[in-house]
C-alpha cells in the first residue's frame, strides 16, 4: 500500500499545470516539475532545499536520484546544447533497469521552459518490445544571456527520483518534507547511482557535457508518487513573490530543527525592543541655499556629529529630497516588485541588480525575508559614462516595457526619472552630510579645506541605491527582514514608509526606529569612522574608528504587511585608500575595493562580515 501521503496516479499523460503524474513504464511519458533556481550572485546555492534533503534522508528512504545541473559558480552561461540530442541506450550489463539522462531539450526561445528528457530503459525494453519509458521533467526557467554578468547567473535543476522498494514509508513524517511538488516514491536502499559522478542519495554536480552519462538503477516497478502539497500562505501564489518560504523551510531542514522557531539573539533573550526616536536633526540650513546663519549652521553641524557619535543613527528634515519625490518613489517600487519574480530574476531589469533572500544563508537566522534592486549610482545617471553603461534609462525602459507588455500590464510603466531624481537628490544630501561630519574630524586648521573630497571621492561606480521590499512574512515573527550588519560605506540615506521594522543596537539592545513621515534616516558606516588625513596631498581616506558609530541594524519581518525602503549608500572609490589618523594605525593599508572584496569574501564563506577587524595589523 502506498503511503497515504502520497497518491499514485494512473498511468497517463499529464499536463505540467495539473501536477499530475503516473506509473513509470515502458512508454509512459511523464510530464513533470523539475526546480530551476536562477540565482542573481554568481556562487550561491541555488537550491537550499537539496542540501537538506542531501542530509537528512528520511529513514526508510533512499534518494535515487538527486541531481543539479549548470554551473552556479562560473562564468559559464548553461551551456545546454552542449548536451546535443544524443539518446543513450540501456547499459545493458545492468541487470535492472536503468534511468538514462538522455536529452535537455534546448528551447528555441529563452522565455521557454527547459525540458530535461530522461528515458527509462526497462527489462520490458529489454524483453520485448523495445519501447523506453521516459519521463520529462519540465524544467521551467528561461534563460537569457544579455549581458556578462547575466551569465553568472546561476542555474540549477533538480530532479528527484525514487523509486519503490522494500523499505515502504513508516509514516507520513518519514517522507523528506520538500517544499514544493516534487517527484518522489519509494526507495530501496541497494539501488544506487552507477554512473562515476555519485553515490547512493548524494547530489551529484555534473558538468554538461558529463549529462550523457548519468546513469542509475531503478527497480522494475519505478512509480513516481506526488507528495500532498504542503500548505502555503496565500501570497506565494503570486508569482511575483520570490521563493522566501521555500528557502526557508529549506534552511531549517538543513539545521536540523524543522518547526523550531528562530530563536532570539543571543544578546537579547528577554529584553523586550522598546521604539525610540532617533536625534532629529533639521538640516535646512544645510540643504537650502542661502538664508542661513554660520551659527545655525555650526549648530546643526555639531547636532549632526553628536548623534552620529551617541547613535550612529539620527534623522534629518528639510533635507530637500521632495516628499512628492519619495511617494513616487514608492509607486515605483510597488510597481517594479510587482512584476512576475521570473522577470525581476532574469530580465537584466536595473543590470540585473534583482536580489532575494540570502544566498549564503545556511540557516533561518541568516536569511534576509527580502528582496531588492542593488542598484549602481551610475545605472540610474543614464550618462553612460562608466562601467555600466550598458544600463541606460533608455535600456531600463525598454526593458521593463518589454516584460510589463508581455506581461499585460501595460498600465504599469515603470519610470526611471524617479528613481534618478531620488538617487541624485539622496546624493546630494549624503554629500553634505558627509562633508559636515568629516570636516568635524579635521584638526581645526584643517578645517574647510581637507573635505573637499566629498563628494568627488564618492563617485558613481560604487555609490548605490538600494530599493528594497519585505514581503509579508508568515513563517515566523522573529524572521530577519535584513539581517543584522552594518553598512560598508560612508554613510547611508534611508527612506522607510510607515510600516516600520527597522531596528539598531543602542547599547547593548535593540531599539525600533519609529518611522516618522518626511523625515530621513541617516545612518554611519563602517568607513565613516572616516576623515582626510589632511597633511597629506594625495586624496586619502582614514579611520577614526572611535569617533563616529557604525552601528549594527536589522529588520525585523511583519507578518501581514509588506514594506518598502529606499537606501542611498555613498562609498568612496574602489581605489581609494584607507588610512588612519592614528600613528602607528592600527589597521594595514588597504582599499575601499579590498574592503568591500573581504567582506563578499566573508559572507560567503561563513555567513557574516567581520569587516573593519580584519585589516588590523
Ligand atoms: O530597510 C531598512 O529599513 C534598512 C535597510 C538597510 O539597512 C540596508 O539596506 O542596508
Ligand atoms: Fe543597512
Amino acid at each position: 500500500m502506498p503511503h497515504p501521503a502520497i497518491v499514485p496516479q494512473k498511468e497517463q499523460q499529464c499536463s505540467m499545470q495539473q501536477r499530475r503524474h503516473g506509473r513509470l513504464s515502458a512508454g509512459s511519458t511523464i510530464w513533470g516539475t523539475g526546480e530551476c533556481a536562477t540565482g542573481p550572485y554568481p556562487g550561491r546555492t541555488c537550491l537550499p532545499a537539496e542540501h537538506a534533503t542531501r542530509r537528512r534522508r528520511p529513514a526508510g528512504h533512499d534518494l535515487l536520484l538527486f541531481m543539479e545541473f549548470g554551473a552556479p559558480t562560473t562564468l559559464t552561461p548553461l551551456p545546454v546544447r552542449a548536451i546535443g540530442s544524443k539518446i543513450l541506450g540501456c547499459p545493458r550489463r545492468h541487470a535492472r533497469p536503468v534511468l538514462v539522462i538522455s536529452k535537455l531539450k534546448t528551447p528555441s526561445s529563452a522565455r521557454r521552459p527547459y525540458r530535461l528528457q530522461v528515458s527509462a530503459c526497462t527489462p520490458a525494453r529489454l524483453r520485448a518490445s523495445g519501447a523506453s519509458a521516459q519521463v520529462e521533467l519540465d524544467l521551467a526557467g528561461p534563460m537569457q544571456q544579455r549581458a556578462p554578468r547575466q551569465l553568472m547567473r546561476a542555474r540549477a535543476y533538480r530532479v528527484t527520483v525514487c523509486t519503490r522498494g522494500t523499505n515502504r514509508p513508516a509514516s507520513p513524517a518519514s517522507l523528506p518534507p520538500l517544499p514544493s511538488p516534487l517527484y518522489i516514491g519509494e526507495a530501496s536502499p541497494q539501488h544506487s547511482l552507477c554512473a562515476r559522478t555519485g553515490r547512493l542519495g548524494s547530489t551529484t554536480q555534473l558538468a554538461p557535457d558529463q549529462l550523457e552519462l548519468a546513469s542509475f538503477r531503478v527497480p522494475t516497478h519505478c512509480t513516481l508518487l506526488q507528495r500532498s502539497q504542503p500548505a502555503m500562505p496565500a501570497f506565494a501564489g503570486s508569482a511575483a513573490e520570490p521563493p522566501l518560504v521555500d528557502s526557508y523551510h529549506a534552511l531549517l531542514r538543513r539545521c536540523g530543527d524543522d518547526g523550531v522557531p528562530i530563536v532570539q539573539e543571543a544578546q537579547t533573550p528577554s529584553l523586550p525592543v522598546v521604539e525610540c526616536e532617533l536625534p532629529m536633526i533639521d538640516v535646512g540650513c544645510l540643504t537650502s541655499s542661502g538664508g542661513s546663519s554660520e551659527a545655525e549652521r555650526a549648530a546643526c553641524a555639531a547636532a549632526i556629529v553628536r548623534a552620529a557619535e551617541e547613535w550612529g543613527f539620527f534623522q534629518v528634515r528639510n533635507h530637500g529630497v521632495a516628499r512628492e519625490l519619495l511617494d513616487a518613489m514608492r509607486r515605483e517600487q510597488a510597481r517594479l516588485f510587482r512584476l512576475p519574480f521570473e522577470a525581476k530574476a532574469t530580465a537584466g531589469l536595473l543590470d540585473g541588480s534583482y536580489r532575494w533572500g540570502t544566498p549564503t544563508a545556511t540557516s533561518p537566522r541568516q536569511l534576509s525575508w527580502s528582496e531588492a534592486f542593488h542598484v549602481p549610482l551610475a545605472g540610474v545617471s543614464g550618462d553612460g559614462s562608466c562601467d555600466f553603461g550598458d544600463l541606460t534609462a533608455l535600456r531600463y525602459v525598454r526593458l521593463a516595457f518589454d516584460i510589463l507588455r508581455r506581461n499585460k500590464y501595460q498600465d504599469d510603466v515603470t519610470r526611471p526619472d524617479v528613481t534618478r531624481k531620488v538617487a541624485g537628490a539622496m546624493s546630494r544630501l549624503a554629500g553634505t552630510l558627509a562633508r559636515v561630519m568629516a570636516e568635524a574630524l579635521l584638526p581645526p586648521a584643517g578645517a574647510g579645506d581637507g573635505c573637499c573630497f566629498f563628494p568627488e571621492g564618492c563617485d558613481e561606480t560604487t555609490c548605490f541605491l538600494r530599493l528594497n521590499r519585505y514581503p509579508p512574512c508568515p513563517v515566523s515573527p522573529d524572521a530577519f527582514g535584513l539581517v543584522p550588519h552594518t553598512d560598508s560605506d560612508f554613510l547611508t540615506v534611508l527612506s522607510q514608509d510607515h510600516v516600520g521594522g527597522l531596528q539598531l543596537m543602542k547599547g547593548a539592545r535593540w531599539v525600533a526606529v519609529k518611522p516618522i513621515p518626511d523625515a530621513l534616516i541617516v545612518n554611519v558606516g563602517d568607513l565613516f569612522q572616516a576623515d582626510r588625513q589632511a597633511h597629506r596631498r594625495r586624496f586619502e581616506l582614514s579611520l577614526r574608528a572611535r569617533l563616529y558609530k557604525s552601528v549594527e541594524h536589522k529588520v525585523m519581518t511583519n507578518a501581514t504587511t509588506e514594506r518598502y525602503s529606499v537606501a542611498y549608500f555613498l562609498c568612496p572609490s574602489y581605489d581609494s585608500p584607507i588610512g588612519t589618523c592614528e600613528e602607528p594605525s592600527p589597521y594595514r593599508a588597504f582599499t575601499f575595493g579590498e574592503y568591500r572584496n573581504k567582506v563578499q569574501e566573508d559572507v560567503k564563506r561563513t555567513g557574516k562580515k567581520i569587516g573593519l577587524p580584519n585589516f588590523l595589523v
